[in-house]
């Protein structure tokens, strides 16, 4: 059992291959047996989880996850707690291997109780697993309240009730902890996936892994970035930020800012807004330019920020000459209305990588559905979207999905809802547009800058309001401490 922890990357498995790791293990092992360690793996985290408890609440359905809690409720009532059972299903229709564990928690006078205890120290949600179809009902519903709110440790086993493990949708119990079972869910880093399990761990169950495919990667933390003494500003690439309409010229600086300090040699910031001249002596590391006249043939460009509706008219050239591009915000909505500019946009190809950093709502205009339609299998969503337009996607919000045509996709472990405030979409933007200028293929520059724009939201200073323009500034290269912004008053 570990907990799961960025430092590697971990792959991913939806239901389907589940179920197919599951029935070639249990063709090796003899009956009962992966319940057996599912369920003794469970009680020793409630047990470290909660040392002092001595009663847990066990919430059991009806299938083999119910199956998992019995026999977690086995071992802590050997180990000496009062662990209380309510569950939710009938004999009549158990599986086979939960009615042997059900039958080892009665041996041992588990108690199994119509209601649950009026307090406990530790709960245990064995609800609903990897066969939760629907949304919760009735008493799952009310047990669900009733786990969430309970206001100590919740222990999810394999995941939160309630939760698509593919996709991270539905109403779940929001536990703590989840111990995830035989391989790594989606559903549990994306979407509503990062409230409803808290903190991930792992056990494998004895079974070895890599034997089916997986259909998605966690992202890992990318590797030190060293730089050759022998290097000088052309060998870290030119970047061009393109947008900063009136009114919005912030935006665009947020983008170059973060480009400057994410490694970019150069950094050119052409503004939509014809006046660049009051700019010239605040922001002395970026050079600005005529939008018209920068050469994008050799630039990495970035371009949508705060651009509003005047990037629509630059966008032919851009998407012409730019070496490689990111698109963002108002960039992204011209070419979801645009056929002809989606066709430029295909015939860039491969050579000239292109990432798309949409939020929900610029990818649902995209694929011209409904926000929901995206937010139901974000996964699905971005891999969609990478396909049709050929470029690499960034679906952005918690547990940002990166795919790129013929790869498998990444979710993205970092970040939190500090995020969320105007102008740090423009920041990450900004961030891969550094990337993509040290040279880095386009899904990897992407992967890299979303996992360091959340790192930072991740180690932000307790306390201190999370803002674009001094994240912009804490931007930094891959392994490199940050030096905290100026006017930071925060303790690190
Ligand atoms: N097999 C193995 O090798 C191993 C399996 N293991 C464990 O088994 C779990 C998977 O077990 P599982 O397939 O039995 O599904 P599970 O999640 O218990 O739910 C199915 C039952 O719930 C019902 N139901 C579902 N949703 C519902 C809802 N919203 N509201 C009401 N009812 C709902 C559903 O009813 P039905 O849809 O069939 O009518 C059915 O009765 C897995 O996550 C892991 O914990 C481990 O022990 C390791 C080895
Ligand atoms: N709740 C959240 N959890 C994690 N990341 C978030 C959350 N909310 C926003 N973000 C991140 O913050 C950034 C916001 O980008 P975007 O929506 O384009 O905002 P803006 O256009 O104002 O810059 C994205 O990288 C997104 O993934
Ligand atoms: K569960």
């Amino acid at each position: 059992m570990e907990r799961v922890t960025p430092e590697r990357e971990w792959p991913l498995h939806d239901v389907a291959s589940l179920r197919r790791i599951e029935a070639e293990a249990a063709a090796s092992l003899s009956p009962h047996t992966l319940m057996q360690r599912a369920g003794l793996a469970s009680a020793r985290l409630a047990l470290a989880l909660a040392p002092h408890a001595r009663n847990a609440w066990i919430a059991c359905g009806p299938g083999n996850n119910g199956g998992d809690g019995f026999e977690a409720a086995f071992h802590l009532k050997t180990w000496g707690l009062e662990p209380v059972v309510t569950w939710l299903g009938t004999a009549d229709r158990l599986p086979t291997d939960a009615r042997a564990s059900l039958q080892r928690a009665q041996s041992v006078g588990v108690a199994i109780q119509p209601d649950p205890p009026a307090r406990y120290g530790i709960a245990i949600d064995a609800l609903f697993g990897i066969g939760s179809r629907k949304p919760l009902e009735g008493t799952a519903a009310r047990w669900r309240e009733r786990l969430s709110t309970g206001g100590v440790p919740v222990l999810a086993i394999d995941v939160p009730s309630g939760l698509d493990a593919d996709t991270g949708r539905g109403l779940a119990v929001r536990a703590t902890h989840t111990l995830t079972l035989l391989a790594l869910k989606p559903g549990l880093f994306t979407a509503g996936g990062r409230d409803a399990a808290g903190e991930v761990w792992f056990d494998d169950l004895g079974v070895a892994g890599g034997i089916v495919p997986p259909v998605a990667r966690l992202a890992a933390e990318p590797a030190v970035e060293q730089r050759a003494h022998a290097s000088h500003k052309g060998s870290w690439g030119d970047v061009a930020v393109i947008g900063g309409a009136p009114g919005m010229r912030g935006a665009a600086l947020l983008a170059a800012t973060a480009a400057l300090h994410g490694g970019a040699g150069r950094v050119y910031v052409g503004l939509l807004d014809g006046d660049a001249g009051t700019l010239h002596g605040q922001q002395p590391d970026l050079m600005f330019r005529d939008p018209d006249r920068l050469d994008l043939d050799d630039m990495h460009v970035a371009c949508g920020c705060g651009g509003g509706d005047a990037v629509r008219a630059r966008l032919p050239r851009v998407l012409e000459a730019a070496a490689s591009l990111v698109l963002d915000a108002d960039a992204l909505n011209a070419i979801a209305a645009d056929p002809a500019l989606q066709e430029k946009l295909r015939d860039r190809g491969e050579g000239r990588p292109t990432v798309l950093t949409p939020h929900p709502l610029e990818a649902a205009r995209l694929l011209q559905v409904g926000v929901d339609d995206v937010q139901r299998d974000r996964l699905q969503a971005a891999r969609l979207l990478g396909e049709r337009l050929g470029c690499c996607v960034v679906l952005k919000g918690s547990g940002t999905v990166v795919a790129a045509p013929g790869a498998l996709p990444h979710v993205n472990p970092t970040g939190n809802a500090r995020l969320a405030v105007a102008g740090t979409g423009d920041v990450l933007a900004g961030m891969i547009a550094a990337r993509l200028a040290a040279g880095r293929p386009p899904l990897a520059a992407a992967c890299e800058a979303v996992f360091a724009h959340g790192r930072l939201a991740d180690r932000w200073p307790a306390g201190s309001h999370l803002t674009a323009a001094e994240l912009a500034r804490a931007v930094h290269l891959p392994g490199e401490v940050s030096l905290p912004p100026s006017g930071w008053t925060g303790a690190r």
